[in-house]
């Protein structure tokens, strides 16, 4: 059976998740709880020296890279073309995007996150209101690229069926939400383009982002 190592606070592994339940993929879910430092034991950097996760095992393979991981599962389960075509020039968008995705929307939207929620709550200090605002303008940037370069009048952002790219963009955006910001608010189009990402996906949406909406609830009761 699949074994996944993850933790549900981290943007790539929520999107693994996500996509082996929509899927109805068989697997084995092992939690490695960052905050506890469970990705620094002996044992885990042996399977994975990055220290990171996600990572997979099946069959003697041990995958790390969510993007080599999504990609690995769609060919190696028998899932709708739709989220990695065959097709090649179909393929080559979302290739493009996940390329683009690593520096771009999961960097910026990680920033936010790191910048208002987890340094203040690892050092007790308040936020660094420069900072915050120069990562929110470089999100900025990202956002108005996602909307002008990738998803322009499609439904998604490679065309018009959910693809991986779509998967992974979502799960990063949401992160900030862990801090009570809604990235998406004055973004119509990205908003309902995400309503579209959330309908497509189904109830394992929510359930994959249950750790983060309690993490926001607690952030806004402090206020
Ligand atoms: N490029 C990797 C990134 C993995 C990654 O950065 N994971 C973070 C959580 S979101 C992690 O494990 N961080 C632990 C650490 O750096 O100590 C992927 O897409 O899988």
């Amino acid at each position: 059976m699949l074994k996944v190592f993850v933790d549900l606070l981290s943007q790539p592994c929520r999107a693994l998740i996500i996509f082996l339940t929509a899927n109805k993929i068989p697997h084995t879910v092992h939690t490695v709880a960052l905050r506890k430092g469970q990705n620094r034991t002996p044992e885990f950097t042996k399977l994975n020296p990055m220290q990171k996760v996600p990572v997979i095992e099946e069959d003697g393979l041990v995958l790390t890279e969510s993007d080599a991981i999504l990609k690995y599962l769609t060919a190696a389960y028998s899932v709708p073309d739709h989220w990695y075509p065959r097709q090649l020039l179909k393929r080559a968008r979302v290739d493009e995007y996940t390329a683009w995705h690593h520096t771009n929307t999961r960097l910026h939207a990680s920033k936010v996150f790191i910048t208002e929620v987890l340094i203040p709550r690892m050092t007790g200090q308040p936020v660094d209101d420069v900072k915050l605002q120069c990562a929110l303008r470089e999100l900025d940037e990202t956002l108005d690229k996602l909307e002008t370069k990738f998803l322009k009048e499609k439904d998604f952002l490679c065309g018009d069926d959910i693809t991986l790219a779509d998967l992974l963009a979502v799960c990063e955006l949401m992160q900030p939400l862990g801090g009570g910001r809604d990235v998406l608010m004055n973004r119509p189009r990205l908003q309902e383009w995400k309503s579209r990402v959330q309908t497509a996906l189904g109830d394992s949406f929510d359930h994959a982002h249950k750790i983060l909406y309690r993490l926001k609830d607690k952030h806004i009761s402090k206020l």
